[in-house]
């Protein structure tokens, strides 16, 4: 029979400051498990998890247990909560093959996490998205091609689009390319015009839909090109070139039943524009980040939802919008007045603080590649010498 005895926080803060309890973290941890009941019941004997190993390194102390047989994975999923609030420090839990290593951090994640040159990654798609508990998190985007972020306004949304410019830019210079949606009226991304990788910055629907539709022409031409030349995912292939489509403010784009037809029509187009996109750009090297302060069934088309297998939701007001942005609860219990502390989303989940850098900055590292424009690149041709090559072997086969 198992036993789980859910004890209130107060008992465990009782027993942390009980004089009785003037033991190692290592001793309290077990005492805990005896306290909130994290056992087993068998032949009327409660059996606890044992204690094996620990394990130290610069940022933390790590506590190895053996679990008992037949514990459930339920009941595993409490201890971080348990032995968190009982020690008053940050922990992380893992469990496999009935070992239990209860990870516990000396200090907790940064208010602030300043930006700089060395959290680059030369010649990679990898971006960093947060300093967590463990280190820095690198979102790789020819792992993920998509990524939806949600969150309250001025907790950081714009700011991280900024670090994925930059950081991309320096990393890739020669092949990356952007096209930057910018729908609260070009405020924040008007000067990014001037990047030679920036193709193009729409400030409002109008010039949105121009520039979807011309990048959809390009997506179906680059899609004939790769079946012509064998080529399934382009990660897979010798092209380098990789085009990053960022949306700020996509609530911008929700047609709305007060608005006139024609403007419905528009945006309903745009939104279905950037879904195809969401669908069928990621194996031919086309990139979504997709953000909005106000997370709806409406705002975050389904599609584009269900392609972006990276979720980064920062501060926002209830369970349900959270939901929303990374299918659960968790963004309404971030901490209030703290931009940039956010919650990222893959197959796991960690929270994270996102890099800050500033526009001083970023313009500072990124002034080399200012330069005078006349016309925006056409969109993606098939280059007449890459024809067909049916016996290269660096390409995949349909078979
Ligand atoms: N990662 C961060 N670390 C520390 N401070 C940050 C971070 N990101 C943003 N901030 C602070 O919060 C302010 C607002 O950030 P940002 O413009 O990115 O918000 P936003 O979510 O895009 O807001 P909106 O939805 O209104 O555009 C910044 O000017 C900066 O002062």
């Amino acid at each position: 029979m198992i036993s789980l005895l859910l004890i209130p926080t107060v008992l465990l803060l009782a027993a942390s400051f009980s004089p009785y309890f003037k033991q190692t973290d290592r001793e309290k941890i077990q005492l805990f498990f005896e306290i909130a009941g994290i056992g087993v019941k068998h032949n009327n004997e409660i059996q606890y998890p044992s204690y094996k190993a620990t394990e130290d390194d610069d940022l933390s102390t790590t506590y190895i247990f053996r679990l008992p047989l037949g514990i459930p994975s339920k009941l595993l999923e409490k201890i971080g909560g348990v032995v968190g609030e009982g020690l008053n420090k940050p922990v992380l839990i893992k469990y496999e093959n009935y070992e239990l290593r209860i990870r516990v951090f000396t200090h907790g994640l940064k208010d602030k996490v300043t930006w700089c040159r060395s959290m680059v990654r030369e010649d990679s798609w990898e971006v960093p998205v947060g300093q967590m508990l463990e280190g820095m998190a690198y979102h790789d985007f020819d792992k993920i091609p998509h990524a939806s972020v949600g969150g309250t306004t001025r907790y950081g949304k714009t700011v991280f689009l900024k670090n994925i410019v930059t950081n991309l830019i320096l990393a890739n210079p020669d092949n990356v390319r952007f096209y930057i949606f910018d729908l609260k009226g070009g405020l924040e991304f008007s000067r990014y015009k001037n990047l030679k990788q920036v193709m193009k910055v729409a400030e409002n629907t109008v010039e949105t839909f121009e520039v979807l539709e011309a990048l959809l022409t390009e997506i179906r031409k680059k899609m004939e090109y790769m079946k012509h030349n064998y080529i399934t995912n382009i990660v897979e292939s010798d092209e380098k070139e990789r085009v990053f489509i960022l949306v700020d403010e996509a609530a911008e784009l929700c047609p709305d039943k007060s608005m006139p037809k024609p403007k419905r029509d528009l945006l309903g187009a745009c939104q279905h524009m950037l879904s195809e996109i969401a669908r069928l750009g990621g194996g031919l090297g086309y990139r979504l980040v997709f953000c909005t302060q106000y997370p709806t069934a409406d705002t975050l088309p389904r599609q584009i939802k269900q392609n972006s297998d990276a979720k980064i939701g920062f501060r926002l007001a209830t369970g349900v919008a959270s939901q929303v942005v990374i299918d659960e609860d968790g963004l309404e219990k971030l901490p209030s007045l703290l931009p940039g502390r956010a919650i990222y989303k893959t197959d796991c989940k960690h929270e994270m603080q996102v890099p800050y850098i500033s526009d001083k900055h970023m313009w500072h590292v990124l002034k080399d590649w200012e330069v005078t424009k006349d016309e925006p690149k056409p969109v993606y041709e098939v280059p007449a010498t890459e024809q067909a090559r049916p016996s290269d072997t660096s390409f995949i086969e349909f078979k």
